[in-house]
């Protein structure tokens, strides 16, 4: 059973249609990244998929029982709000504190419960948005870019921490990221949207796609060039990047 079946979606805002009869699925433990150029309606799609935007046509099946967590691309806080990490994430209602000091440290940030929000950097704030995302033990995780304002390398261990939820929690993920290198190293299925979907299926198959390269330009290849090089000194990554590397070969 998928988690969550996509069906001939279309999205309009006004006049303007942004997603024009998109279908995707996703099914138990995958990690799927949505790539596209801006505006190509990727947030639309999750927020479609979480119910926050109404389908002109087609539809969204969310599997029996399946729950999912959202990390939304920015949550604007007021940072003269005294408030602290335990208490931003009670706010969800009905939470006990073993459950926030789990899913911080889930989120790889264990020892934030009782540091002031305002005060965290970018990429701690993250893993934070991250935790409460997984307050829920949501069975698929969607995470809207959620590493806009980091630096390479924090983004890098921002998604080895997704990798690591995956694999602790066995939920699934579909999450947006600009970031191709990165995208290419850490999904299992990769999506290339724009206003409807150009090209799937896994990073090896998807950066060689012409849809792809039309999209995102030759230099691309170079991203696939870069994990596969990168790979030959990393092996902390899991085993189906290794089946990645020899599809596309
Ligand atoms: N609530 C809304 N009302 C009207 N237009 C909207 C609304 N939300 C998004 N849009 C427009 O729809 C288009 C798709 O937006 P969306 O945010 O889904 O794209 P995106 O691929 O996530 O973009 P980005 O990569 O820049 O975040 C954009 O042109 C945007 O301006």
């Amino acid at each position: 059973m998928s988690l969550v079946q996509v069906e001939d979606l279309s999205v309009r805002y006004g006049a303007r249609t942004v997603l024009s009869r998109v279908s995707l699925r996703v099914e138990p433990g995958e990690i799927v990244t949505i790539v596209g150029p801006n505006g190509s309606g990727k947030t639309s799609l999750l927020r479609a998929i979480i119910g926050a935007v109404k389908p002109l046509k087609g539809r969204v099946v969310q599997g029996s029982g399946v729950k999912i967590g959202y990390v939304p691309q920015k949550l604007h806080i007021d940072e003269t709000l005294p408030i602290t990490v335990s208490r931003f994430l009670k706010l969800l209602g009905g939470v006990a504190v073993a459950d926030i000091d789990h899913a911080l440290a889930q989120a790889g940030v264990p020892d934030l419960a009782a540091a002031q929000l305002s005060q965290l950097s970018g990429g701690q704030f993250q893993r934070v948005l991250l935790a409460r995302a997984l307050i829920g033990k949501p069975d698929l995780l969607l995470l809207d870019e959620a590493t806009q304002g980091l630096d390479q390398r924090g983004s890098a261990s921002f998604y080895q921490q997704i990798e690591t939820v995956r694999q602790n929690t066995g939920c699934a993920v579909l999450m947006i990221s600009h970031e191709l290198h990165v995208v290419m190293s850490a999904s299992d299925r990769v999506i290339c949207l724009n206003g409807h979907v150009c090209c799937e299926g896994t990073p090896a198959v998807v950066a060689s796609a012409p849809e792809y390269r039309a999209l995102f330009g030759p230099g691309t290849g170079g991203a696939l060039a870069l994990y596969r090089h990168e790979h030959d000194h990393h092996h902390d990554h899991g085993d189906h990047n290794h089946d990645h590397t020899e599809a596309a070969e």
